[in-house]
């Protein structure tokens, strides 16, 4: 039996591309879920993360080429901007006074640049993504997007992810993946995805999450002194198996005090 009501909602973004999601109801503020580069709304269901939300208002959004959202088909329409419009047109969709974004792995980062780019978002967390810059490796970044447009595309996915420890959630959003569309959004990541947050509005509160083993740990500490955020440690050897314990993370920033008794 399902716990939750999931209203199907659609979107334009800022360049025309259809967006789809869905609102789960709530008394409690607005949370908005946004999803790593190989997901889609599912993940929230499967992570547990819905129900750790319990008493808020939930929007998630299918980002372009992910879910049931438009094909872009270009790098070009997958530059993080166009993410950041895809949130925007969420927000536009679904006036409210504040909004609490909470962004998975690649999704922490347009949540970040969200809240930077939007007064309307009052806090931003990000699992498993921190927000300074970083130098995209063209070639590794080529050679993925490439395997995964290739035959064995399914394949990479699933073996690096489990190899890495990826819990059964973040595997499964794989094996629905659009492949040339996740190659076109792999390459699409050259264009912006590794610009340094820009310091936040006064007001906003981020919280920036990942695992105390998380051998790149100083990029997470330099986004507390850099953009005064707060850092939230999960127990994991791993960014990759902290994705285990984000639900249970997620409660705990929530801060949605329970349902009165
Ligand atoms: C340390 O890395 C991990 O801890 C895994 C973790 N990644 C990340 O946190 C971030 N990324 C990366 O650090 C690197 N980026 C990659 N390629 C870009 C990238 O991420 N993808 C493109 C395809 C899509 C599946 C996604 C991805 O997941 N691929 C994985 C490998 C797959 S299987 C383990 C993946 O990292 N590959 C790397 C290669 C260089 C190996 C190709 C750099 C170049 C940015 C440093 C990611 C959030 C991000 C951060 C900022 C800008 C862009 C992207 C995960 N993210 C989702 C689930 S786990």
């Amino acid at each position: 039996m399902r716990a939750d009501t999931l209203d199907p909602f659609t979107v334009v973004s800022a360049d025309g591309a259809l967006l789809r999601g869905f609102r789960r109801p709530g008394p409690g503020p607005t949370a908005v879920l946004v999803h790593g580069v190989a997901m889609d709304t599912g993940v929230w269901l499967e992570s547990g993360f819905l129900g750790e939300l319990a008493g808020m208002e939930v929007l998630a959004l299918d980002l372009r080429g992910r879910g049931g959202s438009e094909r872009v088909g270009s790098a070009r329409r997958h530059a993080v901007e166009h993410c950041v419009a895809d949130v925007r047109a969420v927000l536009d969709a679904f006036p409210r006074e504040r909004y609490s974004l909470f962004g998975l792995y690649f999704g922490g980062r347009i949540a970040l640049l969200t809240a930077a780019a939007d007064a309307r978002v009052a806090r931003a967390v990000s699992f498993c993504a921190h927000a300074e810059e970083v130098a995209l490796p063209e070639e590794a970044v080529e050679a993925e997007a490439a395997a995964i447009e290739g035959p064995g595309g399914r394949a990479y996915l699933r073996d690096h992810f489990t190899a890495a420890g990826a819990p059964r959630w973040m595997t499964d959003a794989c094996e629905r993946a659009d492949l040339p569309e996740l190659a076109a959004a792999t390459r699409g990541l050259r264009y912006g995805s590794g610009q340094a947050v820009p310091p936040c509005r006064p007001g906003q509160e981020l919280v920036l999450v990942t695992a105390d083993q998380d051998p790149g740990l100083a990029d997470f500490r330099a986004g507390e002194r850099r953009l005064g955020a707060r850092l939230h440690l999960v127990g994991a050897p791993s960014r990759i198996r902290a994705a285990h314990r984000l639900a249970e993370a997620a409660g705990q920033l929530a801060g949605v005090p329970e349902e009165a008794g």
